[in-house]
């Protein structure tokens, strides 16, 4: 990406963690440009980055190589609309929308290469992961400046369906919030079982980033990782049981499944 232009189109959450992870990847500030209309949005992100910064979107985007689109998924047509008339044929368009579908960006800005994607907000971390689907118009080096872009902030992974990306927003685009809710409910039970509630937060933080370097860096799954935490007829095997009891594979599988669902939906609702 040594010479790539980017241009991110809203400057809120998502964009500053992948700006924050190109310039930590050594890309130039001069490389990377962002438009947002929240004044104090745009100075935070250019005192923050270095960076260029815009209230007009189509100025922001005149000569870059890569456009990423980092509004809500409710602004996402009439951003497109607006820039259409400013597009170049060969500019990469990557949008990180969650539900808005490679076609219905072709519908509001045109043939154009578009990546769709859909990262997560432990990039803030560098530790995000992402899905990423490239159109056929998507050259060779425009899927690597996506892959590099994406893998700035984490693991950047393709898939050949875009239809896998509803699986991938349930799985990973929303997945912290399911640690987070593990992590409020394991506390919350820790207090209940009488351990002062910053003690309680401090062992379940600790419990879940332990878990999760083990799950990484092991070469057995996470089942066998499970078996060897959970010693016959003792505490975990006590909680295990009582976990499977109230159905918790079950309730996981239909939570991801209304993600993915509404993921659907909002590409029906919102591609109009
Ligand atoms: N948050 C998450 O966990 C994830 C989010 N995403 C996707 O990333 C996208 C951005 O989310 P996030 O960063 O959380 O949202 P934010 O609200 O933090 O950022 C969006 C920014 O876009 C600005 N904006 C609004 N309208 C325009 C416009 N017409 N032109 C330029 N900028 C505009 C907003 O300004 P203002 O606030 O003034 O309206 C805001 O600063 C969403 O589409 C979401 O689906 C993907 C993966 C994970
Ligand atoms: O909740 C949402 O719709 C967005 C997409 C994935 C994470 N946050």
């Amino acid at each position: 990406m040594s010479n790539t232009r980017i241009a991110f189109i809203g400057a809120g959450n998502m964009a500053a963690s992948l700006i924050g992870g190109l310039r930590a990847k050594g890309l130039e500030a001069a490389q990377i440009r962002a438009s947002d209309p929240g004044e104090d949005t745009r100075a935070k992100v250019s005192a923050e980055h270095g960076i260029e910064t815009f209230a007009d979107n189509a100025q922001a985007i005149d000569g870059v190589d890569v456009i990423v689109l980092a509004v809500k998924p409710q602004a996402m047509k009439a951003v497109c609309e607006a820039i259409r008339p400013s597009l170049q044929p060969n500019q990469l368009v990557v949008s990180i929308a969650a539900g808005i579908t490679c076609a219905s960006m072709t519908a509001w800005l045109g043939e154009q290469p578009i990546v769709r994607c859909m990262p997560n907000t432990p990039a803030l971390l560098r530790q995000g992961v992402s899905g990423l689907y490239a159109t056929s118009e998507v050259t060779a080096e425009q899927r690597q400046q996506a892959e590099e872009l994406l893998s700035a902030v984490g693991i950047a992974l393709w898939l050949n369906e875009e239809q896998q990306l509803d699986a991938v927003t349930a799985v990973s685009g929303s997945g912290p919030a399911y640690f987070f809710l593990l992590i409020e409910a394991m506390t919350a039970a820790g207090v209940k079982l009488g351990l002062p509630k910053e003690i309680a937060g401090q062992l379940t933080v600790q419990t879940a980033l332990g878990a999760a370097h083990m799950a990484v860096s092991s070469d057995v799954d996470a089942a066998e990782l499970r078996r060897r935490v959970t010693s016959p007829n003792g505490t975990t095997e006590a909680a295990i049981k009582s976990f499977q009891a109230g159905g918790f594979e079950a309730l996981v599988e239909t939570a991801l499944g209304a993600a993915a669902h509404r993921s659907a939906e909002m590409a029906e609702q919102l591609g109009k």
